[in-house]
């Protein structure tokens, strides 16, 4: 596989807090590993917190992690980050290009950066190579209904991933990397934002739906009873999605809807209940490595889109499920 030799600069997320530590998130690390895979030169990381997890970093191949001096700013306000991360790389000046995630945040400091770079962004990308010393990166558009290539044609591209459309993986050694503390001169939009609160939605230690490796996704099948959906989810590590009809209904948390007015997931394996897969739900997980359904209507569309589907009733099928996951001590 084609590869550059410029070094590339990750913005890395951290979850935690000073007291209790910081980890680097699941998306960061797949970031880390896209880097690996487009580099054979230097991978440099900002982390955005006083101390970041270098042990876990150092496995993924950084050479240099950058801590900007926050002063006191947080980084949830986009424009914090994009100006750290626009001075690192006015500092360094040689990135071939800046990575981060694709998520609600990172969409709005890929855009914000890109300006300050006099470059271009792509965001929710799926997958990115090197194809003739330039970054091919491809997402899906037009409510899924297209695959669609992006170069970016001048400056440093500043690539937007989606979480988990890459697998993590170490690198053999790990490296030593070395902190660098800088000092960044917010611009206007950073310093004029004060975040008060922030509080973690239904999160009660389970994974974000789009960033979930395994998302369990309910619909009107599930004729409200989100049971079996809640049971598989735990038992596969997952985050529990739903279908507009499933919010409409009031069965679930609208946050929790999936497609053209929800969000988009792309897990690594992606499991429908009770879920027909019209075009307005599809579009929202055909970026999903692996699709599976099971639905009792032999003519849904979402069969048209699955790597594996069972035609059956859920209420049979997902308790079978479970009792051969548990077998096997999951
Ligand atoms: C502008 C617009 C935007 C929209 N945006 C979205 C969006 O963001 N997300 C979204 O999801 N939808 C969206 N929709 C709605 C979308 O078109 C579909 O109506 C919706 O996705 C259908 O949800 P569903 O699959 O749960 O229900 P259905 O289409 O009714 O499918 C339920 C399926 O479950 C099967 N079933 C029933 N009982 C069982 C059982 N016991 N076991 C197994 N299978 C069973 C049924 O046979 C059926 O195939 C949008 C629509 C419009 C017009």
């Amino acid at each position: 596989m084609e590869k550059i030799s410029a070094p590339i600069l990750v913005i890395t997320d951290h979850t935690g807090n000073v007291d209790d530590g910081f980890v680097l998130t699941e998306p960061s690390k797949q970031l880390l590993t896209l880097a690996g895979s487009l580099t054979t030169g230097r991978i440099d990381a900002i982390a955005l917190n006083p101390a970041p997890q270098v042990s876990e970093l150092a496995k993924y191949g950084v050479s240099r992690v950058f801590t900007p001096d926050l002063e006191g700013l947080s980084p949830r306000v986009a424009a914090v980050v994009a100006d750290a991360a626009f001075e690192v790389a006015r500092q360094e000046a040689q990135y071939a290009a800046v990575l981060n995630v694709s998520n609600y945040r990172g969409r709005e400091v890929a855009a914000g950066l890109a300006v300050r770079l006099g470059s271009g962004a792509v965001v929710d990308v799926t997958s990115c190579v090197v194809a003739d010393g330039q970054f091919e990166a491809q997402k899906s558009v037009l409510a899924g209904t297209w695959s669609t290539k992006f170069k970016v044609t001048r400056g440093t591209p500043v690539i937007g991933l989606r979480p988990s459309a890459v697998e993590a993986k170490e690198v053999g050694e790990p490296t030593e990397p070395e902190i660098v503390p800088i000092k960044v001169s917010y611009s206007q939009p950073a310093v004029g934002v004060e975040v008060i609160e922030s509080i973690e939605e239904g999160g009660q230690g389970r994974v974000s739906l789009t960033e979930a490796p395994v998302v369990v996704c309910g619909g009107r099948g599930t004729d409200g009873n989100f049971s079996l959906v809640d049971e598989l989810a735990n038992a596969l590590g997952g985050a529990v999605g739903s279908t507009r009809v499933a919010a409409d209904e009031g069965w679930i948390d609208r946050s929790t809807q999936i497609g053209q007015t929800g969000v988009s997931v792309a897990p690594n394996l992606y499991i429908g209940l009770g879920v027909s897969g019209a075009v307005h739900h599809a579009c929202g997980i055909q970026a999903s490595r692996h699709i599976v359904a099971v639905c009792d209507d032999p003519d849904a569309p979402i069969f048209e889109i699955v790597d594996f589907g069972v035609v059956g009733d859920i209420n049979e099928v997902v308790p079978e499920a479970l009792a051969a996951l548990r077998q096997k001590g999951l």
